[in-house]
């Protein structure tokens, strides 16, 4: 087999702070996230997918949120931990698609960065990496300004 591919999903509800991290990238925001690491909803989502492409289960059971160890951690850890996971199985990601869902902060203006900072910790082309950005015009938790959410689908490929 040539290709495996994965998907994954993460919530953040907002909570006390000033920015938050998302794909790997310092965003200002009035709010910051209720989270045992530092809440990076992109790189958990991507971690998922990554994982799930090749059935190694999911974030929470690598890094579990029982652990003290992982108090703030910085997700790029993360991430770089379960790129490992798939190279030493001899992948790699071949791409990777992402959407983050919330109405605010506009991330348009770091999008590049994300996907700069992402396909670096991933060692891939940067054109392998996508980061779109969504509101839900204002419907559901996302809407209401409650917290931001993040999918991410992603093709393994022979490394
Ligand atoms: N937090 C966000 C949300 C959206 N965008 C950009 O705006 C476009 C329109 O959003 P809709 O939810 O109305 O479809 C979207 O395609 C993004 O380019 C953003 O930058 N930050
Ligand atoms: C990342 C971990 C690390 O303990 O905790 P959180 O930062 O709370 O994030 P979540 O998306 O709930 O994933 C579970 C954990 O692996």
């Amino acid at each position: 087999m040539d290709f495996r591919i994965g998907q994954g999903f993460d919530v953040h509800a907002f909570g006390e702070g000033d920015h938050l991290m998302l794909g790997g990238v310092r965003v200002a925001h009035a709010r910051g996230v209720v989270a045992h690491s530092d809440g990076d909803v992109v790189v958990h989502a991507l971690c998922d997918a990554m994982l799930g492409a090749l059935a190694l289960g999911d974030i929470g059971r690598h890094f579990p949120p029982s652990d003290p160890q992982w108090k703030g951690a910085d997700s790029l850890a993360f991430l770089r931990h379960c790129d490992g996971l798939l190279r030493a199985r001899g992948w790699r990601v071949g791409n990777a698609d992402l959407t983050v869902i919330c109405e605010l902060p506009k991330l348009g203006p770091h999008v590049e960065a994300m996907r700069r900072t992402l396909a670096a910790a991933l060692g891939v082309e940067i054109d392998a990496v996508s980061v779109k950005a969504t509101t839900t015009e204002r419907l559901g938790f996302s809407g209401r300004g409650e917290g931001i959410a993040a999918q991410a689908a992603c093709l393994l490929v022979r490394a």
